[in-house]
């Protein structure tokens, strides 16, 4: 996880912001058009002060009603022309910039798919949700106003101001004096707010993570009545979240009142010389007239820089949060080679070493130079002391972790080799901790066919492999939609669920990882029979605790201190390998072996 703060100093805003092109580009005519739009309403406004002049100095200085009753219309014919153009700059925007949004939360979806086990391990999931909701809203904010109006109120400044000038210039001198002190306020204000932004952002990511967990946790809350302790670290977050909004409201607050204040000192002075040039003839009131309304219609625009500057850098905070996960590599595709480097068949590791990324230094690898051949046609049970590292080996199979030594090879090609489709197709899996996910039962089970799908009498089969006929007497039979997690299913029908998954697409290979441990004697008993008919035909590496489990295999194999120490069948190893009786008599369940 990227450490707060950490990447904020010497950040660009402008640099940042532009990563955002790729995206805005397919609309950049309409958003071109739109601002265009709005730069000639925000100048229309600029308009109304010459208007008041010529009433002014014109019909009211000649007493003519007639003039002044048309001079008002043409008033309000330039504020309607003003309102309708804004208008059509937000329709003109508000499609895009809704496309805009969907396109990149669409490409973070499918980035995230394609990331490594490694990086899921690293990043809290509250952090990846927060950046595909707050994030990508406050983007699009950014692109449907700051992003026009900093360029529309910056071309009516600079208008408003040459009109000033032309005005009166000694006059619009004085208006310009506060804009080189402005310029360092807002310079000041842009660094220190977009440390304080960075912050909020990262700890709506750290509270969207703890309220993620306590919903998905509520059992073990409710179970050991944590509500209190859970209620207590979400109030330390949401009050450190307080902090930081508090901050940056004084900020935003400190720099609202200098672009406030300073603009109507100076506007103060122009009034009292202006007032004094009036009374000495020097300037018509006509020209004072509009000469204040153009400073007051330039006004908003001046004080709006503030938040548009601050909405600016929140919007900088999210690309960089945004593409922080973005530039993360996507797991190598694989494909290289693809053809059997050697003749040999079956599952093979050779000399498998692995570590994981975010373990200390000084630890031992998890895996330290596994070597195992499993038979093609053969079940090989994979026996070991709790956090010996069976669960590591199995994932490295279907690649859902890199080896970062050694190789493994399915009927003699490295799976480093082999584009990952195809791994995919070879490869099915069951983990002890069977998760489903917010659908059917059947479409559930079906995911486990892959791409090309598969049919009823598949799903049957997978179904009766598992000894899910429980299936059947749920309320719409394998159209029954499973909750959130498969939570509204028992432990032993979600494992008989992932089961059916992992064998309804006939894999070649099938790793599974104690896929019985939460059955009853009786059921594991039923589908171990089933399961045996499956295990006849594929190649099969079984994580097993249990003797019952370790009779499926045709061998053995005991994985301790990170290596296959013993390989045999289950009588030769318990004679052979007192490591071994001990794990099956139950003692080696309590304690690692390393
Ligand atoms: N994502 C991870 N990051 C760092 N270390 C990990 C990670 N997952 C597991 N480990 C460590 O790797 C070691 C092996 O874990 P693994 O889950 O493979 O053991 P196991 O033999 O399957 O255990 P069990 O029988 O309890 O399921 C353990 O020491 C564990 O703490």
């Amino acid at each position: 996880m990227p450490k707060e703060d950490a990447t904020t100093k010497d950040r660009s805003t402008v640099r940042t912001l532009l990563r955002l092109w790729p995206y805005v580009r397919p609309v950049r005519a309409r958003i071109g058009t739109a601002a265009c739009v709005a730069v000639v309403a925000s100048c229309l406004g600029l308009v109304i002060p010459i208007v008041l002049k010529w009433i002014v100095d014109g019909p009211v200085a000649g007493r003519e009603p007639g003039g002044v009753w048309f001079g008002a219309l043409v008033v309000l014919a330039l504020g309607i022309a003003e309102a309708v153009l804004f208008g059509l700059r937000r329709w003109l925007v508000a499609r895009p910039l809704a496309g805009v949004e969907a396109a990149m939360r669409a490409d973070l979806y499918r980035h995230l798919q394609r990331l490594p086990i490694a990086f899921h391990d690293r990043w809290a999931s509250g952090q990846l949700l927060s950046r595909a909701t707050t994030d990508l809203s406050l983007i699009r904010m950014f692109l449907a106003f700051p992003m026009t109006f900093l360029f529309v109120n910056g071309v009516t400044v600079l208008v408003g101001c040459g009109v000033l000038l032309v005005q009166d210039w000694t006059l619009g001198l004085i208006l310009l004096v506060p804009v080189v002190p402005l310029i360092v306020v807002c310079s000041l204000f842009e660094t220190r707010y977009s440390l304080v932004a960075r912050r909020a952002q990262d700890q709506v990511g750290d509270l969207t993570t703890v309220v993620e967990e306590s919903v998905l946790g509520i059992r073990i809350i409710k179970g050991f009545g944590r509500h209190r302790s859970q209620a207590e670290a979400f109030g330390a977050l949401a009050e450190r979240l307080r902090g930081t909004e508090l901050g940056k409201a004084r900020l935003l607050a400190g720099i609202w009142a200098v672009i406030t204040i300073v603009p109507e000192l100076a506007i103060g002075a122009a009034l009292v010389l202006g007032t004094v040039q009036v009374a000495d003839g020097a300037l018509s009131a006509g020209t004072l007239v509009a000469f204040l309304s153009t400073a007051l219609a330039l006004r908003w625009p001046v004080e709006s820089i503030g938040f548009l500057l601050a909405m600016s850098q929140e919007a900088a905070t999210s690309v960089e949060r945004f593409f922080e996960v973005m530039d993360e590599a996507e797991e190598d595709p694989g494909g290289h080679r693809g053809t059997p480097a050697e003749s040999s068949g079956g599952l093979r590791f050779e000399g498998v070493t692995f570590r994981y990324p975010d373990a200390p230094d000084d630890a031992p690898p998890v895996l330290d130079g596994v070597d195992l051949v499993v038979r093609p046609g053969e079940t090989m049970a994979l026996v070991g002391a709790t956090g010996s590292g069976k669960t590591t080996l199995t994932a490295l199979v279907p690649r859902l972790h890199e080896v970062t030594g050694g190789r493994i090879l399915l009927d003699g090609v490295d799976v480093a080799d082999m584009p990952r489709e195809r791994l995919r197709e070879l490869v099915s899996v069951a983990f002890e901790e069977p998760t489903l996910f917010s659908a059917s039962v059947g479409e559930n089970v079906l995911m486990g066919a892959g791409p090309a799908g598969a049919g009823e009498p598949e799903l049957r089969r997978a179904l009766e492999v598992a000894q899910a006929g429980f299936v059947r007497r749920l309320p719409q039979g394998d159209a029954t939609q499973v909750g959130e997690q498969g939570l509204s299913l028992s432990g032993g029908q979600r494992q008989r669920l992932a089961l059916a998954r992992a064998v309804v697409g006939r894999p070649r290979f099938l790793v599974l990882d104690d896929p019985l441990s939460a059955l009853d004697v009786h059921t594991e008993a039923l589908v171990e029979a089933a399961l045996r008919d499956v295990l006849r035909d594929t190649t099969a590496l079984v994580v097993a605790h249990r003797p019952s489990t370790v009779m499926l295999a045709d061998r053995v194999a005991l994985l301790s201190a990170g290596r296959i120490t013993a390989v045999g069948t289950h009588q030769e190893l318990l004679r052979d390998s007192a490591e071994y009786a001990w794990l099956m008599s139950g003692a080696g369940t309590t304690g690692g072996a390393r």
